[in-house]
């Protein structure tokens, strides 16, 4: 596979490495500054930052080239990027998180929000780790997680920082260069139950990446990560 990196920082050098590994090439790295140029690339993949990520993904759709995008921050526009996949009949995935560990916790997240409705003693919330680089705050995968949450329980909202009533607490912490760490807390008068993950390298997020860019290169359409790694 012949694949096009719009962003070569540390996510686009550890996709490099990973995918060189799993028999791909790079043809392109596109960063800040470089005149947009796919080449022959069967896909793109956009890890950039938040301010450059419709720019990167909408360039690769209007060249007809599938687009993986990792890029977190930027999902207050994802309508207009699903809009123009349509349009262009490209094909296109989104997550905040492709491990395949953090996806796995997505679900068990959602399962432990079903089971813990009924307990109103309980008070969830949660905290984010990252490296002290990080752009955007709360993570990508902390919104996901909360969204989650909101989804199977009466949370309304999320609110980052400050506990305010019927809101998921998300804390974000910034330190050192902690790859990614996402805990969720229920905690009562009594006890408390925790759920953690906690991402040893970049490792696990490029090799997501590259699986779902295995699998969308032939496709067309909006998917996520649940259509490419089948989780019900
Ligand atoms: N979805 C996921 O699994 C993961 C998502 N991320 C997200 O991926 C993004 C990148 O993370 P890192 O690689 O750690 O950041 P980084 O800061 O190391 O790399 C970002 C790169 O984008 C480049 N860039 C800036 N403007 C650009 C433009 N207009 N076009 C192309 N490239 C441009 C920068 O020069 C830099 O090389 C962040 O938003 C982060 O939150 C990070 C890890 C996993
Ligand atoms: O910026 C990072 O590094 C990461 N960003 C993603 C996020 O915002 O959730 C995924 C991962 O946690 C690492």
């Amino acid at each position: 596979m012949k694949i096009a990196l719009l962003g070569y920082g540390r996510m686009g050098k550890t996709i490099e490495k990973l995918a060189v590994e799993r028999g791909h090439s790079v043809v392109k790295k596109i960063d800040q500054g470089d005149t947009y140029d796919f080449a022959d690339a069967d896909v793109a993949i956009d890890f950039s930052v938040p301010d450059a990520a419709v720019d990167n993904i909408s360039m690769a759709l209007k060249s007809g080239v599938p687009v993986v995008s990792g890029t977190t921050g930027w999902l207050d526009r994802y309508p207009e990027m699903v809009a123009l996949c349509k349009e262009n009949n490209g094909a296109f995935i989104y997550a905040s998180n492709f491990s395949v560990g953090v996806n796995i916790f997505f679900e068990l997240n959602k399962k432990l929000a079903q089971m813990m409705k009924a307990l109103d003693s309980y008070n969830v919330s949660m905290t984010e780790v990252h490296h002290i680089h990080k752009l955007d705050a709360p993570s990508g995968t902390a919104i996901t997680l909360a969204e989650g949450i909101i989804e199977e329980s009466s949370k309304t909202d999320w609110i980052l920082g400050n506990e305010e009533s019927n809101k998921i607490t998300i804390k974000a912490v910034r330190e050192a260069e902690v790859p990614g760490t996402h805990t969720i807390t229920y905690q009562s008068d009594v006890d408390e139950i925790m759920i953690e993950h906690k991402a040893h390298s970049r490792n696990g997020f490029a090799l997501g990446a590259i699986i779902a860019a295995e699998w969308l290169k032939d496709k067309k359409g909006v998917h996520t990560m649940k259509d490419v790694l089948n989780l019900s």
